[in-house]
């Protein structure tokens, strides 16, 4: 593998500490605030402040085209990819509503829609253009596969640059949902029935036909599926790729990862196959419906913050979850001490 993996940190133990104590002394009983305090005690960690803020927020979606849609395991067709493309410059897809909602940037990579994207405003960092059908050849080469990874440390470069506290993956790719589940089956050892769902919106025989889809891609790869690295260039899509390579990037930059759904929730779990110190850099926003999530989320230890059964994509979760962990962090910044207050008990 040529994109070198980074070597990683872990947050700040010592802020972590120093976190709790505060929340200890502040005028509520302990523990009262439930997942908040914590949440707020991780922040500080990984910011190395006692006062985490995340008034910056960063906002990566990236686009690609997938191969295996030729099978017919979207309920869309594969045009959508591109379309959407314009929608999320344009201000009106789901994201573009959330990003200004939050305040954040959002930038729109693409990482290998099968024709170029090639709008103003849509950053060109193309693998391919789209990749190969994964059940009868790999995905994409290794340094297909490599480009992608770079792309996705690109963008968190840019964050970098902009000063972000908060990195959000965001991605969009008609039968990602697919690859999703494949590379998951690959990475977890189980079968595809407990990790392909409706995706976009399959009935119950579309989702038995996704399934047969991926034993075929199972069966095709076989062996040659024990590599993290292996296994995305096989099953996986040019988006998945750059979201693994932000999350390993950004958790080396010291930035604070919120992961989004099921497809975001696989590419953080290849993430730490290949690197397993990014494990403490992520917070997983909500549970998708898409089904498969649960497992994949079980795998990483990952509780997410919110379940309003979405299943979108499009880092849409993770925006949604941000008012969560602004709320953490304004507790723990702005509330009194019991000594500070003069209430007993403390
Ligand atoms: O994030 C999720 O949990 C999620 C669950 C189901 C579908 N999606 C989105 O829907 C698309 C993939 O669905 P599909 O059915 O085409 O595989 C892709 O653009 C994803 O962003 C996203
Ligand atoms: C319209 C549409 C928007 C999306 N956003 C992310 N995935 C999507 C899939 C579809 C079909």
């Amino acid at each position: 593998m040529s994109w070198i993996v980074p070597a990683i940190a872990p947050p700040c133990a010592e802020a972590f500490r120093r976190a709790l104590q505060r929340q200890a002394e502040l005028t509520k009983p302990p523990g009262s605030l439930g997942r908040l305090e914590q949440l707020a005690a991780r922040l500080a960690a990984m910011q190395a402040s006692w006062r985490p803020s995340l008034d910056r927020v960063w906002i990566s979606v990236f686009a690609a085209d997938h191969g295996v849609a030729e099978e017919g395991v979207s309920a869309y067709p594969p045009s959508v990819t591109r379309e959407m493309g314009r929608v999320f410059v344009a201000g009106g897809a789901a994201i573009s509503v959330l990003a200004r909602q939050i305040g954040a940037v959002l930038e729109v990579v693409d990482a290998g829609v099968a024709e170029p994207l090639a709008s103003p405003g849509i950053i060109d960092a193309r693998a391919g253009s789209g990749t190969a059908n994964f059940t009868r050849a790999a995905a994409m080469s290794a340094s297909q596969r490599d480009r992608a990874l770079a792309a996705g440390a690109e963008a968190v470069m840019r964050a970098r640059r902009y000063g972000a506290q908060l990195f959000i993956g965001g991605e969009m790719g008609i039968a990602n949902t697919t690859s999703a589940a494949a590379l998951a089956c690959a990475l977890l050892g189980v079968g595809p029935d407990r990790l392909a769902g409706p995706g976009t919106g399959l009935d119950g025989a579309g989702i038995r036909h996704k399934c047969e889809v991926i034993e075929t891609a199972l069966r095709l790869h076989g062996e040659a599926l024990c590599d993290p690295a292996d296994i995305l260039r096989r099953l996986g899509g040019f988006e998945i790729a750059a979201l693994t390579g932000a999350y390993l990037t950004a958790a080396a930059a010291s930035i604070p990862v919120l992961v989004d759904g099921f497809i975001a929730t696989v590419a953080a779990l290849l993430a730490v196959r290949m690197q397993p110190a990014c494990a403490d850099w992520f917070l997983y926003a909500h549970r998708s419906a898409e089904p498969g999530h649960r497992l994949v989320l079980e795998a990483l230890g990952g509780e997410p913050l919110i379940d309003l059964g979405m299943r979108l994509g499009e880092g849409s979760g993770a925006a949604v979850a941000v008012p969560l962990l602004r709320a953490a962090c304004a507790l723990h910044n702005e509330m009194a001490t019991f000594a500070e207050a003069g209430v007993s008990g403390g």
